[in-house]
């Protein structure tokens, strides 16, 4: 699609998983890492206060040739094949003159975000040649790393001034490890729930699962005003306990990964389905008498031709209450929302490529039996 028809930005967020070590016991106690979440500030111009796993806009920086001799080598099996890949990774952008793939810019851009709002650097070093895949990343050892205060300054550099990325990381002799993070999911704000001055964001959600204890985050008091490790479960309990609030996107991811308790078997699961493909989603909105839903696709509800641009219909409505609705359909595959914090996600279709479903965790008080 022609970019000046695109009425959304382009983004890149990374679910950053960080542990291991296989500790097994009964209940939430068996989760073995803990992903990181954002809180963004009261002041965001979209979906402000929300807890979000970090990322944020594209910029041309990324998209620099300058990064292509910093660069590894993709693992082969990533280099490999042409699995279904939603449009964001596709585009060409000639506007930018870059030969430099989508694939690897979105991966620069999470990266870059995850050190401007949470000071975590993702960074590989530029002589360590490719990297294996199959087993998690790590970070920097910290002798690697300039002292606390230069590192701020870096990263302040970095905020104002997307390019100065680059700068770092030829300073550091090091390359942001793009092939850490794998493919996950594809999320493009529904038509109708755009933030102020009409904000709508396609996302690329990677995963990228570090072998080691969770590092040391900040925030930076701007954007983002508070971080916090947590596992994935509990951070459905504080939604659930309204201590939080998740955007569905992210809701719904977190409930993905509630399917992994271990650290090991989530890394291996993202990483070998990465290869399979990725659908982009956008939520279409069904307004209920008593709540709304969003219908992803393979809901048997789900517009066969959804408006994208919010031009035509970008909602549905009906006078009938969620729970008749739920009640006709054979084929769901929705996020139903009966107030903030009142969320279940209603799944019984084949995921595509190889993906998983959500675990059903209603957040009503009570239902969650199965964490
Ligand atoms: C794109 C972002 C990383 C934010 O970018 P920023 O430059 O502001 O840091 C972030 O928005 C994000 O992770 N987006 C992912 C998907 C998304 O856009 N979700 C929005 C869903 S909004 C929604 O569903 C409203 C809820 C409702 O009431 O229905
Ligand atoms: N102190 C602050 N409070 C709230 N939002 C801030 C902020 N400083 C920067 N931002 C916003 O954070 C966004 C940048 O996010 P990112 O770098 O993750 O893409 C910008 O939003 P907009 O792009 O919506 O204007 C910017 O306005
Ligand atoms: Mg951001």
């Amino acid at each position: 699609m022609n970019s000046r028809l695109r009425p959304w930005r382009e983004a890149a967020t990374v679910v950053l998983a960080a542990g291991g070590g296989g500790e097994a016991s009964g209940g939430r106690a068996a989760f073995d890492y803990e992903v990181l979440l954002l809180r963004r500030s009261p002041r965001s111009a979209f979906m402000p206060s929300a807890h979000v796993f970090p990322g944020g806009v594209a910029d041309a920086a990324d998209f620099s040739p300058e990064w292509l001799p910093l660069l590894p080598a993709p693992p082969p099996a990533v280099r490999a094949g042409g699995p279904p890949r939603p449009p964001l990774f596709a585009a060409e952008r000639p506007e930018l003159g870059s030969p430099l793939p989508g694939e690897v810019a979105f991966r620069i851009c999470a990266i870059r975000e995850t050190f401007e709002e949470a000071g975590v650097l993702l960074l590989a070093p530029a002589d360590q040649g490719r990297p294996a895949p199959g087993r998690p990343a790590r970070l920097l050892p910290a002798g690697r790393l300039p002292p606390a205060a230069e590192l701020g300054e870096w990263r302040r550099r970095v905020q104002r001034q997307p390019g100065a990325f680059l700068q770092l990381c030829r300073h550091l002799r090091c390359a942001p490890n793009i092939w850490a993070l794998h493919e996950w999911s594809d999320w493009l704000t529904p038509a109708g729930r755009a933030g102020r001055g009409g904000r709508r964001y396609d996302t690329a959600f990677y995963l990228c699962c570090l072998g080691q204890r969770p590092p040391p985050a900040s925030h930076d008091q701007q954007e983002v005003t508070a971080y916090q490790w947590t596992k994935p479960p509990e951070a459905i309990e504080l939604f659930k306990s309204q201590d939080i609030w998740i955007p569905p996107p992210q809701f719904y991811e977190l409930c993905r990964l509630c399917n992994f308790p271990l650290l090991h078997d989530l890394h291996k699961f993202g990483f070998e389905r990465a290869l399979e493909g990725c659908e982009r989603w956008m939520p279409v909105l069904l307004i209920a008498s008593d709540g709304y839903m969003q219908l992803l696709p393979g809901d048997e509800l789900y517009p066969e031709d959804p408006d994208f641009t919010g031009e035509r219909k970008p909602m549905l409505t009906t006078n009938k209450k969620i729970e008749d609705v739920l009640k006709e359909a054979a084929r769901l595959h929705r996020i139903v929302i009966q107030d903030l914090n009142n969320v279940a996600i209603h799944v019984n279709v084949q995921p595509k490529y190889k993906h998983i479903n959500p675990l059903p965790l209603n957040t009503k008080t009570g239902n969650n039996s199965r964490l």
